[in-house]
């Protein structure tokens, strides 16, 4: 994608992002100031070592928490200075979310969780792109179980079809592959490839493995809260020698 095409289909921005949690002697700086771009239909990774601020990123570019100074915009709308409720709204309306732990409802059918969020959202759910996502992540013959009765891969593929059923603007995974077998890790980072490639969707995610940041078009490498370094077209060979790097 050229520079320009890219200016012109920027779907979400951080400028100069401050997290501190606390005050005073026991003040965490978190963030120290991230800047990035992220364009429709690209896929990008956060990796970096523990406690480099992966997880605060994640959460400010959300609106799941609040920036200390600096500005997150998505979709045109700066993130900062909005209620809670504007935020909630904005989140259930805009963006999509998958973490580590599938955060499935266990009393709905794998159906009824896929339709929860646009439901909650009081919109119709489009059958049309219903049957296309739950076809596309071989859900067809599972929608009436419930999670208990679902393998962790089948349950993180119920988790990213509610994500995309909304058509979110970005669509946040955090650790989605955390909890899985590397088959069913590689099924779910697969679908989000494709939802990529296939709908131009945007996808922003937060992982420790390289093999999962090897799906992404592009890995941000947080380290003390910066912007250490940045990958593009990332092979998991890449993606270890930086990381080493980083951690040195
Ligand atoms: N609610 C909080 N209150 C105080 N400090 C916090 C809070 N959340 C995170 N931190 C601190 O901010 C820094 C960044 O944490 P963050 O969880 O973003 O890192 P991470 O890169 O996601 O780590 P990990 O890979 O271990 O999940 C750490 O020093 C952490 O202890």
């Amino acid at each position: 994608m050229t520079g320009a095409q890219a200016g012109a289909d920027e779907v979400m921005s951080a400028a100069k992002v401050v997290k501190t949690y606390g005050a005073g002697d026991g003040a965490v700086s978190a963030l120290r100031g991230v800047s990035a771009t992220f364009v429709r239909g690209r896929f990008t990774a956060i990796m970096g070592p523990s406690g480099s601020g992966k997880s605060t990123f994640l959460h400010c570019l959300a609106g799941l928490d609040t920036v200390t100074s600096g500005a997150v915009v998505v979709g045109g709308i700066d993130l900062t200075g909005l209620s809670r409720t504007r935020l909630t709204e904005l989140r259930r309306d805009r963006m999509g979310f998958v973490f580590q732990s599938f955060n499935l409802l266990p009393m709905l059918t794998a159906e009824e969780n896929i339709r929860l969020t646009v439901r909650l959202a009081g919109r119709r759910v489009e059958q049309g792109w219903f049957d296309t996502v739950v076809d596309a992540l071989g859900l067809r013959a599972r929608l009436a179980h419930r999670p208990a009765e679902l393998s962790g891969g089948q349950q993180q593929r119920v988790a990213v079809a509610r994500a995309l059923l909304s058509r979110p603007e970005v669509l946040f995974a955090d650790e989605p592959t955390g909890n899985l077998d590397s088959r069913s890790g590689a099924e779910v980072l697969g679908f989000l490839r494709a939802a990529v490639d296939d709908y131009r969707q945007t996808v922003v995610m937060v992982t420790h493995d390289p093999v999962a940041a090897a799906y992404a078009d592009r890995v941000l490498f947080l380290a003390d809260g910066t912007i250490a370094d940045e990958l593009t077209e990332p092979t998991i060979d890449a993606v270890h020698t930086r990381m080493r790097k980083i951690e040195d």
